[in-house]
């Protein structure tokens, strides 16, 4: 059987779409948005047509006819915790997209978009393993404040497609496996999985684990409250230094490690001293990890554009090679990694799940 499937992915600075025959793709286009182009909508739900128009207008301009669609298969977006898989869009999830149900992301818009060209031609549409893939241990949830519970946001979408990658090779089955997987781009991600399972990682959008290239991480929490408390700032500036200006942007006023290996190169020792430490915090969040698997941990996998980096990667290696096999997977393949969840279900390989 032939499956065609057009795969949909809103970012904070792009709309990237492609289309699948089966597992190949017959062609994936990047749309930019420069920050005035995005600056006339006030909300993210604003964007919708926009982001809509623009994914319709590359089908017509490839010539490929939307009613050969199977299915339509967008990056979901902040919902309701829930297990990992694919899912079909229904009402729930549309409203819970809608509204942002924990908070704004530009993946809100995918299941939206996915579920509306769709309809009109009468094929499927899912998501994928949304940020909010929620498979945490009880015990990982405490946090020490009871109103404050730990919460799992993490790569979901890209660390499972990875896992299934390095299972593949090492000859293993994913639900029998132990992995510890940090993603590292924008936002930095290290998860657990045992058994098929995220069982702990950390939330990588509001506040925890190793500093980015544009968020902090876990910072001293008291002295945090008391600079929120101290007048200077106001709360979305606080809120700033956590998301977006954090990290690498905060010591070095960047957040490109291409730049950053370059200043290095020419004898920077801030740079150095900042970048190393990135590695060293994320050598940190494995090593606190490794305590999960009770010493059988089949591969520690690092992956993300900063996985590009040689030396950054070096670094972790260096210190977390004693754990276990350390493979390197250098970017990201989200695209193919939703249609692959779509294909499952329409290759009836997987049922999808339902959202409620
Ligand atoms: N060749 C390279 N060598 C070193 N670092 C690189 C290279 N290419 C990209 N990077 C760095 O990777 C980081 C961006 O990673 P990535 O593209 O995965 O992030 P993103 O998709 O914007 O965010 P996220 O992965 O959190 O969703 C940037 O700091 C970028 O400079
Ligand atoms: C941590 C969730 C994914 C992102 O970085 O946006």
């Amino acid at each position: 059987m032939e499956f065609h499937t057009l795969v949909i992915n809103p970012g904070s600075t792009s709309t990237k779409a492609a289309l699948f025959k089966n597992s190949t793709p017959e062609w994936e286009e990047t749309i930019r948005h420069g920050q005035e182009e995005l600056k006339q909508f006030r909300r993210l739900m604003d964007q919708y047509p926009f982001r809509k128009q623009l994914i319709l207008g590359l089908l017509e301009e490839k010539g490929f006819r939307a009613d050969k669609l199977d299915a339509v298969c967008g990056r979901g977006g902040l919902l309701k915790p829930i297990p990992g898989g694919t899912y079909e869009v229904n009402n729930s999830m549309r409203e819970d997209l809608r509204k942002g149900y924990n908070g704004e992301h530009a993946s809100n818009l995918g299941g939206l978009i996915a579920h509306d060209i769709a309809a009109e031609v009468e094929a499927k549409a899912f998501i994928v393993d949304p940020v909010v893939v929620d498979e945490l241990d009880e015990i990982a949830r405490l946090s020490g404040v009871p109103e404050l519970p730990r919460k799992s946001i993490f790569h979901a979408l890209n660390q499972k497609a990875v896992a299934r990658r390095a299972c593949r090779e090492l000859d293993l089955t994913y639900e029998k496996a132990n992995l510890i997987i940090a993603h590292m781009g924008g936002g930095i991600t290290v998860g657990a999985h045992r058994g098929g399972k995220v069982v702990d990682v950390n939330n990588g959008l509001h506040g925890e684990g190793p500093y980015s290239p544009e968020r902090a991480g876990t910072v001293p929490a008291g002295d945090l409250v008391q600079l929120s408390l101290s007048g200077d700032y106001f709360l979305d500036e606080v809120m700033e230094k956590l998301i977006g200006k954090g990290g690498l942007t905060a010591y070095l006023g960047t957040s490109d490690a291409v730049e950053i290996e370059n200043r290095i190169g020419k004898g920077d020792r801030e740079a150095r001293l900042v970048y190393e430490g990135m590695a060293y915090q994320v050598a940190k969040e494995i090593g606190s990890l490794s305590v999960l698997f009770g010493g059988t941990i089949d591969a520690v996998i690092l992956t993300g554009g900063l996985a590009y980096g040689k030396e950054f990667t070096g670094w972790i290696e260096e210190k977390v090679s004693w754990i276990g096999k350390v493979m390197i997977f250098p970017g990201e393949d989200e695209m193919s990694a939703l249609n692959e969840g779509a294909l499952r279900v329409l290759k009836g390989e997987e049922e999808a799940k339902v959202y409620s």
